[in-house]
Formats: structure tokens, sequence, C-alpha cells
């Protein structure tokens, strides 16, 4: 089980260019839950990651973490938190290897075997990004999904790319997160077909 029992967001205001965005954006999600941001093009759910994360600065808002709230949030969730966004996030001149063992130092080889086998990337263990295309290139980001022990996992779009299987895959990997006591805040154009979760509307 993980030690966080729950992520409170309160009255978010972030501006983005000439805009107010996220409107006093406000939700809790507790251990084992899933929050799905959904909104229009625009409507500002890659901002709340980016806000939450500190790389955007918040007009107004409160992070509570197990009800207490955070005087430094950026710095308590990036130690907490593992956030996939837009971007695959990954080091162009290293090989799929390579990338994962700069993400994951501690980790034995071994390991990155078995989660690029169950990914269907064991053929391109040793490849150089280059070489893969877009949906594998974001098998590989997610792989830190399977590598990560991070009690919150922050999704921004995470199915892009991704074929049927993967998308299956990456389904039943988020159950077993929540399954675990994990929490998963996820922005998605697409429905999450097998698992419960808690709209928030943009
Ligand atoms: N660097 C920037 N400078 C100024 N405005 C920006 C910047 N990046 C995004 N915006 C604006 O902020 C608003 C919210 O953008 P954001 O990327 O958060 O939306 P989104 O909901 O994630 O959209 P999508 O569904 O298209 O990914 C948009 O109107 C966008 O034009």
């Amino acid at each position: 089980m993980y030690s966080v029992a729950s992520l409170t967001i309160s009255d978010f205001l972030v501006e983005r260019g000439e805009s107010d965005l996220l409107n006093g954006l406000s939700f809790s999600a507790r251990s084992g839950e899933i929050v799905h941001i959904s909104g229009a093009n625009g409507a500002g759910k890659s901002t709340f990651f980016k806000a939450l994360l500190g790389l955007l600065p918040l007009l107004n808002g409160t992070i509570s973490l197990n009800g207490e709230v955070l005087v430094r949030p950026a710095q308590s969730l990036l130690s907490k938190s593992l956030y996939i966004g837009h971007g695959v996030g990954l080091n162009a001149a290293l090989t799929v290897m390579e990338n994962l063992s700069w993400y994951f130092p501690e980790c034995h080889i071994s390991r990155f075997q078995l989660v690029l086998k169950e990914l269907s990337m064991s053929a391109f263990a040793e490849a150089q990004l280059q070489q893969l295309s877009a949906g594998q290139l974001r098998r590989v980001a997610l792989a830190r999904l399977w590598l990560s022990d991070k009690p919150i996992w922050l999704l921004d779009e995470p199915f892009t790319a991704l074929d049927q299987t993967l998308i299956s895959q990456l389904e039943a990997k988020m159950a077993d997160h929540i399954s675990a006591g994990g929490i998963i805040i996820l922005a998605s154009h697409l429905p999450l077909k097998s698992l419960p979760f808690q709209r928030v509307e943009l």
C-alpha cells in the first residue's frame, strides 16, 4: 500500500497568455481512486498538470496531501508523483535501455528486460530512439509506469498513439495501481472503458 491517502486541489486559477484558466478548479482524489479530467481542446488540461507540478505559477489555489496544505507543493509532489505529459520525455541520444537506466539507475537490467517484454519491445532494447515509431516511443515512455513506485500518477493523454492491445494493457496497469492504493489523475479525450473514475469537467 502507498503512503498518500488523499490529494486535494482547491480553487486553482492560472493565467495563460491573455486568459485565466481552470476557473477555481477543486477536487479531491483518495487512495484507490482515478480522477478523469476532460474538456475541449485548449480547456486547460495540460495547464493543470503544469501548475500542479510548479511548472506554471498558480494565481490562486492550494494543494493538500493527506489533508495538509503543502507549503512547497512542487517539491512535495515531485517526490511522490510520476508525470507523463504529451511529450515522451526521453533522450533521443540514448538507446531504449539507456533511457530506462537513466530514469531508474537503481533498477537491475533484468527488470527492464521483463518490462520491455511485457510491452512487446524486447527487439528494440538496444535501438536508437529515431528507429522507433510514434507508438513504440510512447511504449518506452509508459514503461516508467511499470517500473515506478510513486503513489500518484499524473497522466496527460496517456493513450495517444497506442494500439488497442496497449490501451488494454495500460488500463490493466492502472487498475493494478489503484488496487494497490495509488492515485491517478488522468486527462484524456478517450473514455476509460473498464475502470471506475470520478469525472472532472473543465
Ligand atoms: N505557452 C503558452 N503561452 C500562452 N498560452 C498558452 C501556452 N500554451 C498553451 N496556451 C493556451 O492555454 C490554453 C490551455 O492550453 P492547454 O494545453 O492546457 O489545453 P488542453 O486542455 O490540454 O488542450 P488539448 O486537449 O488540446 O491538449 C489554450 O488556450 C492555449 O492556447
